[in-house]
């Protein structure tokens, strides 16, 4: 059966403000090298027959400068990756017909052998009639994931026996001891049982509208929500395939120490001096920053703006950029 690698590239990225604002959002940002996020996603998926972007209508031009090899479907309202990706799906099985949608972000850092475990997923795909996504081992309790309780092991492969999109802090825990997977949010399913499992689910009058051709009254018609909660949690036939390369979502600003290379104790993106200070993650455009005596910070300097906040509490720039949207300033 054919691929056709689907890249979700709508989301704005808030947490990484101000690097990332509504104009610039994450997946066209180069954090991991010297290339785009989303273009180093389209790379990884050279394997696919075909390739999509999925993105709102702002960003379309820029995704197809970026990836020019690619269909970039605009949808008709940004409503989270679950309409997304069942407008995606649609648009592939209008096009090839019975083929694999292989879904994923395009603002992941992804380190080794990528295209192996993609195929393989594609392959179980095909193979069965379940939604498959890729599990990755999870180092710490994180609230900000999917979490994947793994069932009978098959060939290459795991039947998922639950499916828990963020749990709370103490649930996360409980999840990392009983020896849950992360969900990377990579996924392979074909058409047919993606629809299947729509059925019944938030996501159910999109896709009847798409069957109708009404892709517009589709969208008016459902709520915003990502797969994960529309969709995964709630599917009968979910498998997993375990991740054969190293993994991280790139989704808050702490993030870069585990990506980046310390630079004299501080991880570093762009121009820093640093005296007696360590643990910091500093991010800059065209600024030098020089930071003396402060360990375990954010310091984050694009356009003009300056972010500063503990490390630990990467999370909490979503407050600032809450307030910044209410002036139309993020
Ligand atoms: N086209 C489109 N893309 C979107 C939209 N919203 C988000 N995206 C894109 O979809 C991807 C994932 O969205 P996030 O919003 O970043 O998801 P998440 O909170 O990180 O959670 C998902 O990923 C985790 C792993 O990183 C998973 O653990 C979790 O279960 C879930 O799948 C990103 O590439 C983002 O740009 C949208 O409305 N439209």
């Amino acid at each position: 059966m054919e691929t056709a690698a689907v890249l979700l590239a709508g989301g704005t990225g808030t947490r990484l403000y101000p690097a990332s604002r509504s104009d610039r959002p994450k997946q066209f940002l180069a954090l991991d090298g010297d290339d785009s996020l989303l273009r180093r996603t389209a790379d990884r998926v050279a394997f696919a027959d075909h390739v999509y972007v999925v993105t709102r209508d702002a960003y379309a031009t820029e995704a197809r400068d970026i990836v020019p090899e690619a269909t970039v479907l605009v949808e008709p309202g940004g409503k989270d990756t679950g309409p997304a990706l069942a407008y995606a799906t649609h648009r592939v099985r209008e096009k090839h017909g019975d083929c694999v949608v292989f879904a994923t972000p395009s603002d992941h850092h992804v380190d080794g052998d990528f295209a192996s475990t993609a195929e393989r997923a594609c392959e179980v795909a095909a193979e069965t009639d379940a939604l498959v996504t890729v599990g990755v081992e999870p180092d710490r309790p994180a609230t900000g994931y999917g979490y994947l309780e793994l069932g009978a092991e098959r060939d290459g492969y795991a039947e998922v026996a639950s499916f828990r999109e963020k749990p709370d802090a103490e649930r996360a825990r409980d999840l990392v001891d009983a020896g849950c997977l992360w969900n990377a949010g990579i996924f392979a399913w074909t058409p047919d049982a993606f629809v299947a499992e729509s059925t019944g689910t938030p996501l159910e009058p999109l896709v009847d509208a798409l069957d109708r051709g009404d892709e517009e009254a589709g969208f008016r018609a459902v709520e915003s929500v990502s797969v994960d909660y529309a969709v995964m949690e709630r599917a009968d036939r979910v498998a997993c395939v375990p991740a054969e390369f190293g993994w991280d979502d790139l989704g808050t600003w702490d993030a870069l120490e585990r990506v980046l290379d310390a630079e004299d104790g501080n991880a570093v993106l762009g121009d820093a001096l640093g005296i007696d200070a360590a643990g910091n993650v500093v991010a800059s455009d065209d600024k030098h920053v020089s930071l003396v005596g402060v360990e375990d910070l954010v310091v984050a300097a694009y356009d003009d703006r300056v972010l500063v906040l503990p490390k630990e509490d990467a999370d909490r720039v979503r407050e600032v950029v809450a307030e910044l949207r209410g002036e139309d300033a993020f």
